[in-house]
């Protein structure tokens, strides 16, 4: 393999192929800084002839001073290659069908006509000034022999960079590799692959790709992109840095904060299984694993990449298959001593709790701890008396919170994307003077059906000094529910304070 691999991500265009995604010029714009900031070598912006606001986005990336390379994808006709040009990009990727299947079913061209509309796009582009790559769409079904001869054709007319894409997603990682290896026999310009996942190893067959000779792969921020969408940045990425060893100009160290942007985004939400970024990456409920990773975190983690190189934290959570090391260290950490028989007693009722099949936050771990100790262990620093929202079509999402916090009132208002955001933020605002948090979990699930569903939330809140606290509140009211949970949890951590200040 290359010791260098060089990134391209193609977020904005084919990510946004997403069926149901469509993104905003602002919203693309700042995910173009954003993966500027990550290290992406070369963005493809977008595909300036699709629509007018493409085009705008295009030019704005485009002239925005990034330190990447901005491209713009152009079929092989003057016209998309003229709309291309007209945007300031720094490359144009031109592409055109290959494969005898869509030749003859899409674009209706010879083998000779398709050869000479690459080459002459090929030149267009070069005369113009501006760096090229060429795709032979479904180059993966393409006869090899006329797959050779357009690539060494388009050589020839000056192309910087070659792309065999993977288009519909066919390739095993060893035809990858074949593929690759007999293309890079004939060419002298760099490779670079372009792997759809419809059988959900986008990621091996780039990798295999980049072994077999190809500098350069594609990717989108968390795989987004046609059908099942692209080979996944993070995944790419961490495979090549920590599996093989190869370098890439990425700050591995902002993937989590790019995933959560373009999550934001699109509306598309990553399981909490996904790699890397994924809510579990680097999460540990199992005693056995939990017990080997509080003593030594690589007993049960890859070692070769941790939470910290990806921008990600490690989580220990209790639940039913949760052992007493882990309960008393997440004891520990709130300030809580116990004997040897509490311990096992508390133990004993989380897992009690979990097998009701309930999750289990930091909250219950509080209160069945306060219960068997015997003792209260929080003075509820912040007392809730009134919440007021007000939402309609036509006003801004507005919240009140009063509360006793402390011996004093305290009273706040705020306004929000929703109802639940304007609560949020008003309680935020209401606690400023004791401590500033974060939210880093939220998550609304309906308990029970129809509209008078139950509603639990699950809430994660972080405090300036890092600790973090989950809670949660059931209620027919969303607002309500999240309010408490975010209070159950704001209390626990105001606790915390008292009791490391104290130690
Ligand atoms: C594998 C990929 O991801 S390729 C990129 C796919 N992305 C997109 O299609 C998103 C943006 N696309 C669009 O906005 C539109 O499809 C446009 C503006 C590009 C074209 O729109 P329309 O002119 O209405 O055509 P439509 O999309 O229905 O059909 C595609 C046309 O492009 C032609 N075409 C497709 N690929 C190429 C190519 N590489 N070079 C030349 N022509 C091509 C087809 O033959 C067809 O032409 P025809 O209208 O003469 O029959
Ligand atoms: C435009 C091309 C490279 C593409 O997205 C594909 O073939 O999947
Ligand atoms: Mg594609």
């Amino acid at each position: 393999m290359n010791k260098k691999i060089t990134i391209f991500d193609t977020t904005l265009r084919d990510g946004e192929q997403t069926p149901g995604v469509s993104l905003t010029n602002d919203q693309k714009l700042k995910i173009a800084r954003q993966l500027d900031k990550l290290g992406i070598d070369v963005l493809e912006a977008g595909f300036p002839i699709s629509s007018e606001g493409d085009k705008q986005s295009v030019k704005a990336i485009a002239n925005e001073g990034l330190r990447l390379d901005v491209c713009g994808l152009a079929r092989v006709l003057t016209k998309d290659l003229d709309t291309c040009l007209d945007t300031g990009v720094d490359m144009i990727h031109t592409f055109v069908s290959t494969s005898d299947i869509q030749r003859i079913h899409t674009i209706k061209k010879s083998k000779e006509e398709v050869l000479t509309m690459a080459v002459d796009a090929v030149q267009y582009i070069k005369d113009h000034g501006v760096k090229c790559m060429f795709s032979a769409m479904d180059a993966t079904r393409t006869d090899l022999d006329y797959l050779t001869q357009i690539y060494k054709a388009v050589e020839g007319a000056g192309c910087d960079i070659i792309n065999v894409p993977d288009t519909v997603g066919i390739m095993s990682p060893s035809r990858m590799y074949h593929l690759v290896g007999a293309v890079s026999k004939e060419i002298r310009i760099p490779i670079d692959v372009h792997c759809h996942n419809d059988f959900g190893i986008a990621v091996a067959n780039s990798l295999m790709a980049a072994e077999a000779g190809a500098s350069q792969i594609q990717v989108t921020v968390n795989g987004i992109g046609e059908r099942a969408g692209n080979a996944n940045l993070a995944e790419v990425v961490m495979c090549l840095q920590s599996i093989y060893g190869a370098k890439t100009n990425i700050n591995t160290e902002y993937l989590l904060e790019t995933s959560k942007m373009v999550e934001k985004y699109t509306g598309i939400h990553m399981p909490p299984n996904t790699p890397i970024v994924g809510e579990n990456a680097f999460a540990h409920e199992s005693g056995i694993h939990t017990h080997g990773v509080l003593t030594k975190a690589d007993t049960f983690e890859p070692g070769i990449m941790t939470p910290e190189m990806v921008g990600h934290k490690r989580r220990i959570v209790l639940g039913k298959h949760a052992g007493k090391h882990a309960v008393q260290k997440s004891l520990e950490d709130a300030g809580i001593q116990t004997t040897d028989e509490q311990l096992d007693e508390i133990v004993r009722r989380i897992k009690a709790i979990a097998d009701k099949g309930k999750r289990i936050c930091d909250a219950d771990l509080h209160a069945v701890a306060a219960d068997v100790l015997g003792r209260n262990l929080g003075s509820e620093t912040i007392k809730l008396k009134e919440l007021s929202v007000m939402t309609s079509n036509l006003t801004t999402p507005t919240a009140v919170v009063r509360a006793i916090v402390g011996d004093e009132e305290a009273v706040a208002s705020n306004i929000g994307t929703g109802p639940v955001d304007a609560a949020v933020k008003a309680v935020q605002q209401m606690i400023a003077g004791y401590t500033k948090v974060k939210i880093r979990d939220f998550r609304i699930e309906a308990i029970t059906g129809g509209a008078d569903a139950l509603a639990e939330v699950t809430i994660g809140v972080e405090d300036e000094d890092g600790r973090v606290v989950t809670a949660h509140a059931a209620s027919t009211d969303i607002v309500t529910a999240s309010v408490d949970a975010l209070i159950t949890a704001i209390n626990i951590l105001l606790d915390k304070k008292k009791l490391w200040n104290m130690q």
